[in-house]
């Protein structure tokens, strides 16, 4: 059956709804520790730093007033903060710490009261916070404490957004909004009609093939990039090309590497370009691209130069006065002073953006002020597979041309609430249609909408060895992917430093079937809802921890025997990683290799975390052993696409082959072809270390 369209508003309104339980979902385990336990716990359990005073405060980037905090020196512990789980980046709340006794009420007081801000330095002895504008020390003179807060920027803006459009009427859509419902279908597109000469003399056929049709198509062009097969790479010859041709162009991505990897590639170009965001999220390296930067440092930003001088000054004179009377005079003069700054800052924020043919920001971020008036013939989406569709919308309302790049065959963004099960009818025949999930991204539907016309699929990747690509390439990509020259034979043993040649370095794939050889999964206690069962996708400690799952202890003796044939051998463990799609089985594993005293720079993992990374050698724990060939979210296909596709060089598979092939038919086939292919290895548990 052919999909059907779908109303805007519809769609908005099933996507409050679905976001409204997400945000709950993901904000509520925090806010119970937050509103339950006292700063000593919260400051294990990596949420909090707590015993700081403000050592001084100035104004740091964009004007913001960033607050230097420094351990008490009452305290003691020789002035080092110790273990805390807060990194530059987070949001988080500056307030007076409550004493002993007065928790409960102090509590409430920090969930009102202290300051919000984003933290921009963290050092041995102190953290920095840059805290929102007309915010600083005032009421903040004992001792405080940061604690870190759920960053809910992200849901505020992509409900503005969907209530936007749940309010919209036909005669509001542009021409791209009703492509993308399936009201209208995409201009079709003639490629050869024009001839398109390329800045980049290295791209491949297939990448030729998606800039010409990017280039080409009028509305919406998607650019399927499997794993290495250089999408970003692609993309940035798009935006050359695009600026060849005078179009002014609106670069996004769901995080902020995302964004900035590009900045980082389009810079050699010298393209004239902004980046958007806080400076304290960015990457070094594009720091001079970025907007808040330039607000202090070009010449559009003499204008604002004079007024930061005295908001200095003023700020200096503050820590001198002790007369209440003054200090609140001059408060009232930063104030006036901070008007006048944010004034002149718009004008110069709108003769910076206007002035750039390229803008880039994270999706969210693209509903920032700074873009409120701006227009771009093209907005293109990097990793859009990983993008909830409520956030592309962001800079999708308004705009003509879209171009989205990703992977709809790895897995899609991470969604902890479960979605509503739809009300039974009393009749029969379903009186509404379906709409989609928070999983289904604007890639996966536009595909189901439009049909395969509407992308390209970039075919050589330069990541994988033949041998570790030929699965994921027949059973995910129909067997469209070939492996470039440069990497289809390169092995462990030809890296660039001297590794010896033995079976566990000149094999590219290795299976270890654990079946018979009594590698039992243990389960560890269950938590009421299996769903937890799994690997939290989340990255917190702290939820690593608390939730328990499948782990294989003698799995786990197993690859310590065999990551240390491979440093035995000469390879560097950094360039070695560790991957289990279960938290319980990541726990034993660091329990047990010990990785900071022995395998320093081996990276351990979930298979989630992993999307979007690659090594030289991955090893991949199956973990599930068990007589009812029960295999939980193993046999999620993308899962398994995402963990058998980060390998450079080798790829170690270990797992029961007889009870994951029960799992699923793709499982049977992933086994079968292992036993084929791979250098097979039947161990058997007696003769592992460990144990
Ligand atoms: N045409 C090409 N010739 C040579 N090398 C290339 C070509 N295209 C891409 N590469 C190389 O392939 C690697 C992957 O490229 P890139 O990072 O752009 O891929 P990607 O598809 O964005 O990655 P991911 O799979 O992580 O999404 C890079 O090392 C890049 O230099």
């Amino acid at each position: 059956m052919a999909p059907q369209p779908l109303s805007p508003p519809t769609f908005a309104t099933s996507q409050l709804s679905l976001l409204a339980a997400e945000q709950s979902a993901e904000t509520s385990s925090t806010a119970s520790l937050l509103s339950t336990s006292s700063p000593t716990t919260l400051s294990r359990a990596g949420l909090a730093i707590t015993n700081l005073v403000i050592g001084a405060q100035r104004t740091g980037l964009g004007g913001k007033t960033v607050l230097e905090l420094e351990l008490d020196s009452a305290i003691g512990r020789e002035g080092v903060l110790g273990e805390h789980g807060v990194r530059v980046g987070d949001i988080v709340r500056v307030g007076e710490q409550p004493r002993g006794g007065e928790r409960k009420r102090e509590r409430v007081g920090m969930e009102k009261g202290g300051v919000e801000g984003v933290v921009v330095r963290v050092g041995e002895r102190g953290v920095w916070v840059a805290v929102g504008e007309g915010e600083g020390e005032e009421g903040l003179g004992g001792r405080v404490w940061v604690v870190k807060l759920a960053n809910d920027v992200t849901y505020k803006r992509m409900n503005q957004i969907m209530e936007r459009m749940q309010k919209m009427e036909e005669k509001d859509y542009t021409t791209l909004t009703r492509i993308l419902f399936g009201l209208e279908s995409p201009t079709p597109v003639a490629e050869g009609d024009e001839e398109v000469k390329f800045i980049d003399e290295t791209l491949n056929e297939s990448q030729r093939n998606a800039v010409r049709f990017a280039l080409a198509s009028r509305e919406v062009a998607l650019v399927h990039g499997p794993p290495g097969t250089g999408k970003t790479y692609t993309l940035i010859e798009i935006i050359l090309q695009l600026l060849q041709r005078k179009k002014r162009i609106l670069v996004c991505g769901p995080s902020n590497i995302s964004v900035d990897n590009i900045v980082e590639r389009l810079a050699p170009h010298k393209v004239p370009m902004i980046r958007l965001g806080h400076p304290a999220r960015l990457l070094p390296s594009v720091l001079n691209h970025s907007l808040d930067v330039l607000t202090q440092t070009s010449e559009a930003a003499e204008i604002v130069k004079d007024v930061r001088k005295e908001m200095d000054a003023k700020q200096a004179s503050i820590k001198k006065t002790r007369n209440g009377r003054e200090r609140r005079a001059i408060y009232t003069d930063m104030k006036d002073l901070r008007k006048e700054y944010r004034e002149r800052e718009k004008q110069c924020v709108n003769t910076l953006v206007g002035g750039s043919q390229v803008v880039l920001a994270t999706l969210h971020g693209a509903g920032g002020f700074q873009l409120r008036n701006e227009e771009f013939d093209v907005v293109i989406i990097d990793e859009a597979s990983q993008a909830l569709e409520a956030q592309c919308w962001i800079p999708l309302l308004s705009a003509k041309k879209v171009i989205l790049a990703g992977d709809h065959l790895q897995l899609p963004p991470t969604i902890k609430s479960t979605p509503p099960k739809p009300k039974p009818k009393t009749d029969a025949v379903p009186t509404t249609k379906p709409t989609p999930t928070l999983e289904t991204t604007l890639f996966d539907r536009l595909l189901t909408l439009h049909g395969p016309s509407i992308k390209r699929m970039l075919k050589i990747q330069y990541r994988m060895h033949e041998k570790i690509m030929r699965f994921p390439s027949d059973n995910m990509y129909s067997s469209a992917l070939t492996a470039a020259p440069s990497v289809a034979h390169r092995l462990l043993t030809d890296l660039p430093y001297p590794v010896k040649d033995t079976d566990d370095t000149r094999e590219p794939l290795i299976f270890y079937d654990t079946q018979g050889g009594d590698f039992p999964e243990t389960n560890s206690d269950s938590p009421s809802d299996t769903n937890n069962n799994e690997t939290p996708t989340s990255k917190s400690k702290s939820s690593l921890l608390a939730l328990s799952s499948h782990s294989n202890p003698s799995e786990a003796a197993l690859i310590l025997t065999h990551i240390t044939s491979l440093t035995t051998a000469g390879i560097h463990p950094s360039d070695i990683a560790i991957i289990t799609p279960y938290a319980a089985q990541l726990t034993y594993l660091s329990r047990i290799l010990r990785i900071q005293e022995n395998f320093p720079g081996l990276e351990l993992g979930t298979v989630d975390g992993f999307q979007g990374r690659e090594k030289e050698v991955v090893v991949i724990s199956l973990v599930r052993s068990n007589g009812e060939g029960e295999v939980g979210f193993l046999r999620e296909e993308r899962r398994l696409n995402v963990g058998m596709t980060r390998a450079r060089r080798g790829l170690v598979v270990v797992g029961d082959g007889g009870c994951v092939g029960r799992g699923s038919p793709f499982l049977k086939k992933w086994m079968e072809f292992l036993e084929e292919e791979a250098d097979l290895r039947y161990p058997d548990v007696a003769d592992l270390q460990g144990i």
